[in-house]
């Protein structure tokens, strides 16, 4: 007879440790339940991860899932598993009912990611239950000492168990009372006990494998030749030894009057199941595991190697009761030889996790990456080219952060990911685009409004991430038929201010008053300017259906917004800081405003979320490996974040440009955003930079040869291709969680901006002066002239005299200029209306400065900067040579207060000239004095001087 089929004389049934979706679908399976009289079938990770990941066997059906709409990667592959144990279960059907429910099960693995999780494991195993849906399931879980109370709770539901990973005998005896623990509350609460079924995995040759290490180790150092063979008679018995007395405790567990009355309402024991039972150890017979532990009411698990093997050559026998002193006995010889088994079990349960999550981190990967090649264009493709230093950094880093599950503990909002302070408190953002969409009626029914009151206009009065948000989408998305054209103002420039003015419609204009905090010095203004206008414009009582607030929820803006009677107030997410906001409410609002498709632009956001999610590994993780990337770079000083963005994204840099710097520049850290300056003369670009491409598919590849000389040169360069501009969703996403990454790798806290606050500080002080005396604090010029005067601090002045600034503005400027170095970057800080002209001026300047001194360049406007990069200016490193530029434009006043748009603004320059020069930061500031335009143009023609030679 087949010695397999013979086994079930011997009271012992064989169940197979493998499954594959072919293997059941082209009938292996039956065809083994029926010749060899197979009657189970066990999985782990490490199965699925052979036959899901190390084969295209799956591709299809994963072609098929996605078909009817994108998911994430653990429900992908979970949908699959659950698949394919639902056939095998089905197969196996005629066992389950024939054996009156003994045998004929299927088990599935809770997530080894959960081994320490009591309480994650009862929910994914009662969820499995409920998915799998069949009877003959059993669902594996592990005992390790959190497993164990979760293996009696879901007995106790009736949920048959698999228990997984038991390596010792004292581990069996607490899983086997666990499980009649469990059982008996089940009896208790109504269930019927016979419903229930039970094994209790006990590992075998894996004990065999480590014990026979420690065996050679003590081998090779003992002298005595007697003492050699007494260790050496020791290999390849232990495993066995270990399972044969775990046997002897199952007899007496199992027996007696507590067990009885389970018995007597047709409880079945929980049998023992040999797993681990294919030979490891090429010495040892391939059917040794097998022979060796034939004995009533067991299961061996066997791999169809070792089935085959049986099949062809097992001996039988009652082996299983044979030798059980001997084993005692092989046990005492091992302990006496030094040899602690409990200590090999313990071992091998964490490694036993530990290689289960691997094969789930190897498995999902897969995953990852065959569902992003099914998506194909659908994701923004990114390329990461990097040196060999960088990139074999980048490669340590990512299996770092695999290993120690660094991914899913982000997701899991672990603080201890970064600094371990707050951050738990910031991480709304993970989940702001899946919650938007489940609101997207919202924005429909918003959009309908706004369409139906007919608005011309929407203007967004905000700062930071309320603001830069809003004005991408302003600008990457062509204006909708119907709907208004949406402006952006963040400023306190009364030109700016006016110029807006000027631009809209007063009684056709919606404003959104955008402020998280609600407390924002610069949308409190902005609202009080526009409500007055637009009370004049339609009347008092109407100005009201002219706003709409975006606030979070109770702020004080909030409470303006009702006692000026707002058409609507939308309330923000609190766990979400502002710079990561524009996936929720405060990108949103203004988006529905203007007619864009929110429901399309969320799902091609989700699309990027669900390839970065917890459930996807580092290495296949195209966001997390951007984020190490750049804080790997970071650290090793090419921190000059170089954003190029093609025309159809052109303003998506100054978004990332805030999301970056005031989440990274802190604690003399950090990356410095370099926005709007093209690519020059590769040559002279130092090794403190890291460029970032970003562009359409539509568009020509513009900086193709300049990024491969940059590349070849060893520069690191990232490529993003978005499939079209309207996808810009995706790289918000892509930038929050690789921004997030890196935070983690500078070891800073990515969501406060303690700096930011230090400067609002100081123009809260000078205002208060203004308010008090009429006049903010006089100060003294270092230099002065007709046409400007310069002003910086005591330290600063004395360095620039010490380095040959006399008495003329050249001068001055060539002494602040010579102090830039390789390695630093050199700002314009320009506290001016944001327009076309003096864009245009700034960036004439900036690249100038940038050929002659062959360094980083920034072309800022403020006060709209001090909620972006002033963050990284002042925290970051003190790599930055600031020139502030101001100028009195014509005041405006404030309605109902005394400091007026100008005089705010002057504050705001003051404040944070004084925070940079407290900080100790190379910083010179240009007051212009004359009319802006040919101040501009002599400060330009000022600064050619300075840096030429001579
Ligand atoms: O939305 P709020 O609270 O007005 O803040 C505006 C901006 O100011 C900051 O809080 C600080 O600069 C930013 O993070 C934020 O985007
Ligand atoms: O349930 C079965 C176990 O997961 C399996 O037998 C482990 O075997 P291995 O030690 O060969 O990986």
């Amino acid at each position: 007879m087949n010695p397999v089929k013979a086994l079930e004389h011997h009271g012992q049934a064989v169940w197979l440790d493998f499954l594959a979706r072919g293997f059941v679908a082209n009938g292996d399976l039956k065809t083994l339940t029926e010749a060899d009289g197979v009657k189970g079938v066990t999985s782990n990770p490490a199965i699925f991860e052979k036959a899901i990941g190390g084969s295209d066997e799956y591709d299809g059906a994963i072609g098929v899932a996605l078909a009817q709409g994108d998911q994430p990667v653990a429900e992908l592959y979970e949908a699959l598993a659950v698949e394919d144990i639902q056939h095998a279960a089905d197969v196996l059907q005629p066992v389950y009912h024939q054996s009156g429910g003994n045998d004929g099960f299927v088990s599935l693995e809770v997530s080894p990611y959960l081994a320490r999780d009591c309480e994650g494991t009862i929910a994914e195993a009662e969820r499995l239950w409920r998915r799998v849906d069949r009877r003959n399931l059993m669902v594996k879980v592990p005992a390790t000492p959190e497993g164990i109370p979760a293996i009696r709770h879901l007995i106790s539901k009736g949920i048959s168990i698999n228990v997984t990973l038991l390596f010792s005998q004292a581990m069996y005896i607490a899983v086997a009372e666990a499980f009649i623990d469990g059982l008996e509350a089940y009896a208790k609460s109504g269930g019927d006990p016979a419903q229930v079924a039970s094994v209790a995995s006990f590992f075998v040759s894996r004990i065999d494998s480590a014990v026979d290490k420690q065996l050679d180790d003590k081998i090779a150092k003992a002298n005595d030749p007697a003492e050699q063979a007494k260790l050496a008679a020791l290999k390849g018995k232990i495993a066995i030894a270990n399972a044969k007395l775990a046997y002897q405790h199952y007899k007496r567990l199992f027996t007696g009057s507590r067990w009885d009355q389970l018995a007597a309402r047709g409880a079945k024991p929980q049998r023992l199941l040999w797993a681990s039972t294919g030979t490891k150890n090429k010495a040892y017979r391939d059917t040794l595991y097998v022979e060796e532990l034939i004995g009533p009411n067991t299961v061996n698990t066997v791999p169809p190697a070792t089935l085959d093997a049986f099949r062809d050559h097992g001996q039988l026998r009652d082996s299983l009761e044979d030798g059980v002193d001997q084993a005692e006995q092989a046990l005492a010889a091992l302990q006496a030889a030094g040899i602690s088994l409990e200590a090999i079990a313990d071992h091998l349960l964490a490694d036993g996790v530990q290689q289960f999550s691997d094969a789930a981190d190897k498995l999902l990967g897969a995953v990852a990456q065959k569902r992003a090649k099914v998506l194909g264009a659908r994701i923004g493709a990114q390329t990461l080219a990097l040196d060999a230093t960088l990139g074999q950094a980048l490669a340590e880093y990512s299996e770092q952060w695999r290993a120690q599950g660094l991914v899913r503990r982000l997701w899991a909002r672990d603080a201890a990911v970064w600094t371990g302070s707050d951050e738990a408190k910031w991480l709304g953002w993970l989940d702001s685009a899946a919650a938007a969409k489940a609101k997207q009626r919202d924005y429909q029914e918003l959009a309908s409004w706004v369409q139906q009151r007919g608005f011309t206009d929407a203007v967004v009065l905000g700062m930071g991430g309320s603001s830069l948000g809003p004005e991408v989408l302003a600008q990457t998305f062509a204006p909708r038929a119907g709907f208004p054209k949406l402006h952006v103002l963040d400023s306190t420039d009364p030109a700016q201010v006016r110029a807006i003015r000027n631009a809209v419609t007063l009684p056709t204009t919606l404003f959104i008053v955008s402020s998280k905090s609600g407390g924002t010095t610069e949308p409190n203004v902005m609202k009080a300017y526009f409500y007055d206008e637009v009370s004049k414009a339609v009347g008092a009582d109407k100005a009201g259906d002219h706003f709409l607030a975006v606030t979070d929820p109770g702020s004080s803006m909030e409470k303006v917004a009702q006692q000026q009677r707002f058409a609507r107030i939308v309330h923000g997410e609190p766990t979400i800081g502002g710079r990561y906001s524009v996936l929720s409410p405060f990108g949103l609002v203004p988006a529905a405003v203007a007619g864009i498709d929110v429901g399309r632009f969320l799902d091609a956001a989700l699309t990027m979320v669900r390839g970065c999610g917890g459930d996807v590994p580092p290495a296949q993780n195209p966001t997390v490996q951007l984020g190490l990337a750049l804080g790997l770079a970071g650290r090793a000083g090419r921190d000059k974040v170089t954003m190029l963005c093609s025309p159809a994204v052109a303003d998506f840099g100054a978004w990332a440009e805030q999301l970056i710097a005031e989440s990274t520049g802190k604690d003399g850290k950090g990356l410095i955003p370099i926005d709007g300056e093209p690519l020059g003369d590769i040559a002279r670009y130092g090794d403190d930079r890291f460029f970032i491409d970003l562009r359409t598919a539509g568009e020509a590849d513009r900086n193709a040869d300049k990024l491969a000389a940059l590349q070849q040169a060893g520069h690191p360069v990232a490529r993003i291709v978005l499939n079209s501009a309207e996808d810009i969703g995706q790289e918000f996403f892509r930038f929050e969680l690789a921004t997030a990454v890196a935070g983690a790798v500078l070891g800073i806290n990515p969501f406060d901006q303690p700096d930011v606050e230090s400067t609002k500080i100081k123009t809260r002080e000078l205002i208060a002066a203004f308010e008090q005396s009429g006049a903010l604090p006089a100060e003294a010029a270092v230099f002065s002239s007709a046409e400007l005067d310069l002003f910086t601090d005591a330290a600063n002045a004395a360095a620039l005299r010490a380095a040959g600034a006399q008495d003329d503005l050249v001068s001055w400027l060539k002494a602040h200029l010579g102090r830039a170095g390789s390695g630093d970057y050199l700002a314009l800080l320009a506290y001016i209306e944001r327009n076309a002209a003096h864009i245009e001026a700034l960036q004439s300047m900036r690249l100038a400065l940038r050929d002659a001194l062959g360094i980083a360049t920034c072309a800022e406007f403020g006060p709209r900067f001090l909620h972006s990069t002033g963050q990284a200016y002042k925290g970051g490193p003190n790599s930055g040579v600031f020139l502030q530029i101001t100028h009195d434009a014509a005041d405006l006043a404030v309605p109902g207060q005394a400091a007026s748009f100008g005089i705010i603004k002057a504050a705001q320059a003051r404040g944070d000239f004084n925070v940079l020069t407290e900080r100790g930061r190379r910083a010179l500031r240009v007051h212009l004095k004359g009319e802006l335009g040919s101040g501009l143009a002599a400060l330009g023609a000022a600064l050619t001087k300075a840096l030429s030679k001579g």
